[in-house]
């Protein structure tokens, strides 16, 4: 069988391309002088499948997209503290090149418009670091993103840069108010740098992909940055990412997303994708106007809104049975799926609600893909009431998603492998005190 998914791809931008609407942006002069009719998307699935259809290896230059990687790279390098002093996380509901400072402090409102991502640029890498050691830093950080070595587009940046009044007065403004302490032309340099970038958009979906994964590449296995930094990054891109539009794509799109004026658009669904599309000519808030018709039109065919999640908790409880009888009965509660918070509750309400005159309780996980760490912490708590309610507890945990389980204070607990072995140690005991046979 062939895969229906670049298929799909393909429809997608088929349908999209009759919109001519919008234009290129003609503010840097490089770009304006790019073929309006390039188009492209791409899916990067958390375990590394990279789906493309259209122009997805012709390169762009990042721009905007940019912004969340850095801002990653800064709170994995200065720590979240020494960022939030200088950068808010507030959605300033602007446009990208506003000049939107907090009136108090002079603190741009959020690394997504470009105050927030020149000040940003200046917290990547160590403290002291010069302009050069940055901007290496900075191409570092983004090729670890995108799994290979990414390169500087020295024609865009020159031309940006001859044409950057705006952001040198944004870099100079920052200076004054101490938000900057050094010579803002060198960051300025270094941020219009940093835009410059050369992607594909299969690049894109890959960097995308490693924030849906994480933080860690889903090709090189890299991990890029942090858990916590990840988490931060996309809720800034949730809330900021698209402008002056972020709160339209927020409740019709739902993807957490960053735009960029080359025509590059990223989106990273947590646990899921990254999804990338390309197609230069601008909305008016300077967001591609196709890469956000086929966002939306992903996030509605595929169910792809963060606000959109499967129902875990109702099915947890598998089955929930009594194995043999007489001495030698098993209760068996089987769990399945991804267990949280949601999911563990479901089973301690029914754990709790149920009668259980058997001895021997057998906790089975086999068909359970995933813990995590309250619903661990819950199921302990489970194994050690029903210790001292007078149960013998076991944990039916073939893939070791409990690893050395400690239910703490008089809890106790026994690991098995399978249900089958809970039944035959029941057995043996029952045999060997005669209570059977
Ligand atoms: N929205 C964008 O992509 C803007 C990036 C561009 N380099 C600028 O700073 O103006």
């Amino acid at each position: 069988m062939r895969s229906m998914v670049p298929d799909y791809l393909a429809d997608a931008l088929a349908d999209v391309e009759p919109d001519t609407s919008g234009a290129l942006a003609d503010y840097i002069p490089e770009l304006a002088a790019a073929d309006p009719g390039r188009l492209g998307a791409a899916f990067a699935t958390v375990d590394g499948e990279v789906y493309g259809a259209g122009d997805v290896d012709v390169e762009l230059t990042i721009q905007s997209i940019s912004k969340p990687f850095a801002y990653a790279l800064a709170l994995a390098d200065r720590g979240f503290d020494a960022v939030l002093a200088k950068v808010g996380v507030e959605p300033s509901g602007e446009a990208f090149n506003e000049i939107s400072l907090e009136p108090a402090t002079g603190r741009p409102r959020n690394p997504m418009i470009n105050a927030g991502a020149i000040t940003t640029h200046a917290l990547a890498g160590v403290a002291g670091l010069g302009p050069a050691g940055r901007v290496e830093r900075v191409l570092d950080g983004l090729s670890a993103f995108a799994g290979r070595r990414l390169r500087v587009d020295e024609g865009v940046c020159a031309s940006e840069l001859e044409h950057a009044h705006r952001n040198l007065a944004i870099g100079h403004l920052l200076r004054s108010h101490g938000v900057l302490t050094e010579d803002p032309d060198a960051v300025v340099e270094g941020y219009t740098r940093q835009c410059s970038v050369l992607v594909t958009t299969r690049d894109l979906a890959l960097m995308a992909a490693t924030l849906a994964n994480r933080g860690v590449n889903p090709r090189t296995g890299e991990r890029v940055v942090p858990e916590p930094v990840v988490r931060q990054v996309l809720s800034v891109m949730a809330t900021c990412g698209m402008y002056d539009a972020a709160g339209d794509w927020a409740t019709q799109v739902g993807i957490p997303a960053k735009s960029g004026v080359a025509g590059g658009l990223i989106g990273a669904l947590p646990g899921q994708i990254g999804i990338a599309t390309f197609s230069p000519r601008l909305d008016q808030h300077g967001n591609s106007v196709r890469g956000v018709s086929l966002f939306g039109r992903f996030s509605a065919d595929m169910g792809l809104h963060v606000m959109e999640v499967p129902p875990p908790a109702l099915g947890v409880v598998r089955a929930h049975t009594v194995v043999g009888s007489g001495a030698e009965a098993v209760r068996v509660v089987q769990l399945q799926g991804g267990l949280g918070f949601a999911a563990l509750e479901r089973v301690v309400r029914e754990v709790a609600a149920t009668d259980m005159p058997e001895t021997t309780v057998a906790l089975d996980l086999s068909t359970v893909y995933s813990v995590d760490d309250v619903a661990r912490r819950m199921l302990l708590e489970v194994v050690r009431r029903l210790t001292l309610d007078g149960h013998d507890v076991h944990l039916v945990d073939p893939e070791v998603l409990v690893p050395a389980p400690d239910p703490g204070d008089g809890g106790r607990v026994t690991v098995v492998g399978s249900v089958d072995d809970v039944l035959a140690a029941r057995r043996h005991r029952a045999a060997e005190s005669g209570a059977v046979r």
